[in-house]
């Protein structure tokens, strides 16, 4: 951007204070020149060119036998049907001493070459562009390129229509510039030093279309960049979120493993005690559960000391397994099963009377009597029953089916008891 700025600056700087572009007719300049006089048009005036390494010499004696006496210098710039552009040119300049009769009035030709009027056959059918000036006794004289004018004895004499006489120089063949005037018979001497034509490499119009053309370009290439910048960050923001987010699904699974790692078993994979409380603080949270039953039933493997004694601790660990399993295969899914330590179970039965929980635990006594165990094993349990009471603490129905399970051992083991 700072770049462009500068390159703007220098460029404009520049156009208005150099860019100089000039073409020069000269002796020096080693275009070709002629001299052309009248005698073509039956004419009586003869001129004759003096090359010097500093000017071009025509000594005119003009003669009034055409009607339009003259005598000129001729400068080729093209012989067929492509001139040359001369219309970026802002101004031309003349070096010129001029002595002879007459105003000392030289006129410039520029002839241009205009596709549809013009043809190669006839010389005349190019467009004459002229501007008369008047040589001053010294110096240089300058004149805008603007004042020239197609010339109106060409417009009369070709009948060109009012639209196409305009001034044109954009494809010239030829510089003329010729003296000569009905009352100006005579010596006339014209030393042409140089004819210059002055302009800019860049005219100001291009120039500052060139520059809007930079800026457009910048705009454009700066605008696609930073597209591709935001496509590029919001395709790494996008990547950078997806990862994000599997890394917080799989925290989220680990916290929940974790969570359920706290509130389980390891060994039987049933509800611990911490577990248990947790899911009966959030059975408790539930609006309507104030009023619901509990039954609360203590289950505890009779002489389990024995299989681990007679056979191992790994047969005790698989009784267990097997055990809680059985329970829990028993009972409803809305009820919770909980190891309370060693081979004693607590299974609290939401929406069960002391009754209802009664059949249930013999139901469950019955299973055990008659599954297959571990080793072949025979496997009994004792059960110890109890309802939660109105304004009860929980605490106080376990502790009340804790007794109805000591009861329940001290009567034989294998059997219900209900508190
Ligand atoms: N294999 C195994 N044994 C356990 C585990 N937890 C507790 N025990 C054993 O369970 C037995 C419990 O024995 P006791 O409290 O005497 O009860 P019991 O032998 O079942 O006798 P009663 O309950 O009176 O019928 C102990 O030998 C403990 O070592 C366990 O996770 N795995």
């Amino acid at each position: 951007m700072i770049g462009l700025i500068v390159l703007t600056a220098a460029l404009l700087i520049w156009q208005h204070f150099g860019m100089e572009r000039i073409m020069e007719f000269s002796a020096a300049s080693g275009r070709p020149v002629e001299l052309v006089d009248d005698r073509l048009q039956q004419g009586g005036s003869v001129a004759r060119l003096t090359r010097r390494p500093d000017a071009l010499i025509m000594d005119c004696d003009l003669r009034l036998k055409f009607e339009w006496p003259y005598c000129r210098f001729l400068f080729i710039l093209s012989k067929n049907e492509f001139g040359v552009d001369l219309s970026e040119f802002d101004s031309i300049s003349f070096d010129i001493s001029y002595d002879g009769p007459g105003d000392h009035t030289v006129r410039i030709f520029l002839r241009n070459f205009e596709p549809g009027m013009s043809t190669l056959d006839d010389y005349m059918s190019q467009k004459v562009n002229e501007v008369h000036v008047i040589v001053p006794a010294k110096g240089i004289v300058k004149i805008p390129v603007k004042v020239l004018r197609a010339a109106p004895w060409w417009t009369d004499m070709r009948h060109v229509p009012f639209l196409h006489a305009d001034m044109r120089i954009d494809n010239v063949t030829s510089v003329d510039l010729s003296i000569g005037a009905r009352d100006t018979a005579g010596h006339h001497r014209v030393e042409l030093r140089s004819l210059k034509f002055h302009g800019k490499l860049i005219s100001q119009n291009r120039l500052l279309l060139i520059l809007m053309g930079m800026w457009i370009g910048c705009a454009v290439v700066w605008l696609g960049l930073a597209l591709r910048h935001s496509r590029s960050q919001l395709t790494n923001s996008t990547t950078r979120l997806a990862l994000l987010s599997k890394v917080n699904e799989a925290l989220e699974l680990e916290t929940r493993e974790l969570a359920g790692q706290a509130y389980s078993d390891p060994l039987t994979q049933v509800l611990n005690r911490e577990g248990l409380r947790a899911a009966l603080m959030e059975r408790w949270q539930h609006p309507d559960s104030s009023h619901e039953l509990f039954a609360v039933i203590f289950v505890d493997i009779d002489h389990f000391k024995k299989v681990n004694d007679t056979h191992g601790h790994g047969v005790g660990d698989d009784v267990l397994c097997a055990f809680a399993a059985a329970i829990q295969h028993g009972i409803r899914a809305s009820d919770k099963l909980a190891r309370w330590g060693g081979e004693e179970f607590l299974i609290i039965c939401s929406g069960t009377k002391a009754s209802d929980a009664h059949l249930l635990a013999e139901k469950l006594r019955e299973g055990l009597n008659s599954q297959i165990w571990p080793g072949g094993l025979r496997i009994t349990a004792s059960f110890g029953v109890t309802a939660l009471q109105p304004g009860e603490v929980i605490g106080e129905a376990i502790k009340r089916a804790d007794g109805a399970l000591y009861q329940a051992k001290s009567n034989g083991r294998n059997c219900v008891r209900v508190a």
